[in-house]
C-alpha cells in the first residue's frame, strides 16, 4: 500500500492545484477520465464550459442571416459542415487534454497518475480500480475534486432509447432532423441555441412555466417570450415515458392541455448534474455529505475528516468552473498554510447562459431581495435606448439593477442581450470592491457609444438620492 503527502481525487480543478511550490510534496492524482473517450482534465475542458463555448460562437456565426435581415443585410447560410465543426473544436481539446495526462503521467517526477474509479475503503484510505487491479492508496491529506455528471431523470423507457446527454451530444455523428431538449435549464438553454442555429428543429421541454427559471423573473419571462419565437417550446409538462418509433423516439407528456406526444430523431437529457461523491462512496471515508449529495465543507473547504478538502462541483452550491478554480485556489493555500486558513468568497458569484440572447447575472433577485425583505430599489435599462444598441437594432435586451437606497451599493445585477457576459464585468467588480452605484455612473468615463453605456444608464436610472 503505497502512502502519500497528498491524493488529489479529479483532474479538472484539482489538477490546476499542483504549482511549483508543491515541487517537495509526494503526489497522487486519481482520475477515471470523463466523456465518451474517458478524457482527462474534467468536464469544463472535455464535456463543458470549452467545448460548449467553441460550439455556441460557432452557432452564433451561423445565426447571422437571421441578424442581417433587419440590418438591411441579405445573408446565407449555405451550410453547416457538422463534423468538420466536432473535428474542428475535438481536435484542439483532445489534444490539450491528451497533453495535459502525459504531463502528470511523464513529465512530473514528483506525482504518480492512478487511472480508474476511485472509492474510500477507510479513513483516508483509497482503492482505485485501475486496469491492471485495484490499488490502495492512503494519505496525510487528500482533495476532493470529483465533480459531477449528467443526472437521469425517472422517466419510462428512458434506458431503453438512445438519448444524449451534454457528455455525448457534442461528439453526434450527424445532425438529427429534430432534436426534443428535456430541462430548460443552462445545458438546455445553451444547446437549444446550438443546434437550433445549425439548422436542427428543437422541443425544449420544461416543468415549470418558464424557461430558465433561476434568473430574475423578468429576465426568464423575456427569456421564454423569444425561445417560444425561435423554438417549439412546451412548458408546464410532465413527460411521463418516452419509445422509440422507428429510427426516432416519441416523448410523451402531461400538461396543462392533457396528453401529447412530442416526436424527434435525437433526445437530449438536459435535467441537471448530481456530485460524484457516490461513486466514491464518501461515507466509507467517514465523509459527511449535504442534503443533496455534496461533501460537506466548511468555509475554508474542509471536508468532515481532518486532512480531507473538497472543492467544486463535488462539494459547492455554485457549479461553475470560475467558483471551482477559486475554491482551488483557497484549498491550495490552506494546504501549504495550514496554520493561516483562508475562506472561499462566495458572496458575489456571476454567472452568464451562453444562448441567444446571452444572460448575465450576480447577487440577488428581485424575488430573493423582496422574500428575504431586504430594502431595495430597481432600474432597468434597454438596449434599445443606447448607442450601441441602436447600431444591433436590438429590440428586446435589457439590463435590471437592485441596489440599496441608502448606500446606493448594487445588489444584483441582470442582462440578457447582446455580450451580457462581458457586460456585466464592471458590475461584479463594484460590487466585489464595494463601489456604490452613484461613485460608479459618474467618476469615470464610460466609451462612447461602446455596449456599457448600458450599465451607466442603468446605473443613472437608479431612483437613488
Ligand atoms: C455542458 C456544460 C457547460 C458548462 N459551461 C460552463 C460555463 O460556460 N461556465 C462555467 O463557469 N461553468 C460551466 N460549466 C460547469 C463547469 O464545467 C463545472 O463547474 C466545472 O468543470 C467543475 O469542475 P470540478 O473540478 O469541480 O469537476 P470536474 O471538472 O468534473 O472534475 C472531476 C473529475 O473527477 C473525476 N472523478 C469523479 N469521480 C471519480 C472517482 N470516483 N474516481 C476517480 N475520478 C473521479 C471525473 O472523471 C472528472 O475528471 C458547464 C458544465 C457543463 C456540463
Ligand atoms: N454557462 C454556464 O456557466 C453553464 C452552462 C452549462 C451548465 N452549467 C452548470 O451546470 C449545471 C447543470 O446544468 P443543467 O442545465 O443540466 O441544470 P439546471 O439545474 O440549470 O437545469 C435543469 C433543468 O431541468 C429541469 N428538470 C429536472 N428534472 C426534469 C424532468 N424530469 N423533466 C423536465 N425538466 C426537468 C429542472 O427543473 C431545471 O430547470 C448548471 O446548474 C450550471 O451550474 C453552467
Amino acid at each position: 500500500m503505497r502512502h502519500f503527502d497528498l491524493v488529489i481525487i479529479g483532474s479538472g480543478s484539482g489538477n490546476s492545484l499542483l504549482d511549483e511550490r508543491f515541487d517537495g510534496w509526494n503526489v497522487a492524482i486519481v482520475d477515471k477520465g470523463i466523456g465518451p473517450n474517458d478524457a482527462y482534465g474534467g468536464t469544463c475542458l472535455n464535456v463543458g464550459c470549452i467545448p460548449t463555448k467553441m460550439f455556441v460562437h460557432t452557432a452564433d456565426v451561423a445565426a447571422g442571416p437571421a441578424a442581417g435581415e433587419r440590418l438591411g443585410v441579405d445573408l446565407e447560410l449555405r451550410g453547416v459542415r457538422w463534423r468538420e465543426i466536432r473535428d474542428r473544436i475535438f481536435e484542439r481539446i483532445d489534444t490539450i487534454s491528451a497533453g495535459g495526462r502525459h504531463y502528470r503521467a511523464e513529465e512530473s517526477p514528483n506525482v504518480t497518475l492512478f487511472t480508474g474509479v476511485a472509492t474510500f475503503s477507510g479513513v483516508k484510505r483509497l482503492t482505485v480500480e485501475t486496469e491492471g487491479g485495484p490499488e490502495t492508496i492512503t494519505a496525510d491529506r487528500f482533495v476532493i475534486a470529483a465533480g459531477g455528471r449528467p443526472d437521469l431523470p425517472d422517466l419510462p423507457g428512458l434506458l431503453d432509447v438512445p438519448y444524449w446527454t451534454s457528455d455525448t451530444v457534442m461528439r453526434l455523428d450527424e445532425l438529427p432532423r429534430r432534436m426534443i431538449i428535456m430541462g430548460t435549464g443552462f445545458v438546455g438553454a445553451e444547446f437549444a441555441h446550438v443546434f437550433s442555429s445549425l439548422g436542427v428543429e428543437v422541443t425544449l421541454v420544461g416543468r415549470s412555466g418558464v424557461a430558465l427559471r433561476a434568473e430574475d423573473a423578468d429576465i426568464a419571462e423575456r427569456f421564454t417570450e423569444i425561445a417560444t419565437r425561435k423554438w417549439d417550446v412546451r412548458l408546464n409538462r410532465h413527460a411521463t415515458s418516452v419509445e422509440r418509433d422507428g429510427d426516432g423516439i416519441v416523448l410523451h407528456l402531461d400538461g396543462p392541455d392533457g396528453a401529447e406526444s412530442v416526436p424527434g430523431d435525437a433526445l437530449l437529457v438536459a435535467t441537471g448534474r448530481r456530485p460524484n461523491a457516490d461513486l466514491l462512496d464518501a461515507p466509507a471515508g467517514g465523509i459527511e455529505l449535504t442534503a443533496d449529495g455534496k461533501v460537506k465543507v466548511d468555509s475554508t473547504q474542509r471536508a468532515s475528516v481532518e486532512g480531507v478538502w473538497a472543492l467544486g462541483d463535488v462539494s459547492s452550491h455554485f457549479e461553475l468552473k470560475h467558483v471551482a478554480n477559486h475554491e482551488m485556489r483557497v484549498v491550495q493555500h490552506n494546504l501549504l498554510h495550514p496554520d493561516d486558513p483562508i475562506e472561499s468568497d462566495h458572496r458575489f458569484v456571476p454567472h452568464a447562459v451562453f444562448s441567444a440572447p446571452q444572460i448575465a447575472a450576480v447577487g440577488l433577485t428581485e424575488e430573493q431581495a423582496r422574500r428575504r425583505g431586504i430594502d431595495h430599489v430597481v432600474s432597468t435599462q434597454d438596449y434599445a435606448a443606447v448607442a450601441y444598441g441602436w447600431a444591433m437594432e436590438d429590440t428586446t435586451g435589457f439590463a435590471k439593477l437592485l441596489a440599496d437606497p441608502r448606500t446606493g451599493l448594487i445588489l444584483g445585477a441582470h442582462i440578457i442581450g447582446p455580450q451580457a457576459p462581458t457586460v456585466i464585468q464592471p458590475l461584479i467588480q463594484a460590487m466585489h470592491f464595494g463601489l456604490d452605484a452613484r461613485s460608479m455612473a459618474k467618476g469615470q468615463y464610460w466609451i462612447h457609444p461602446a455596449m456599457p453605456e448600458l450599465v451607466e444608464n442603468a446605473l443613472l436610472n437608479l431612483p437613488l438620492d
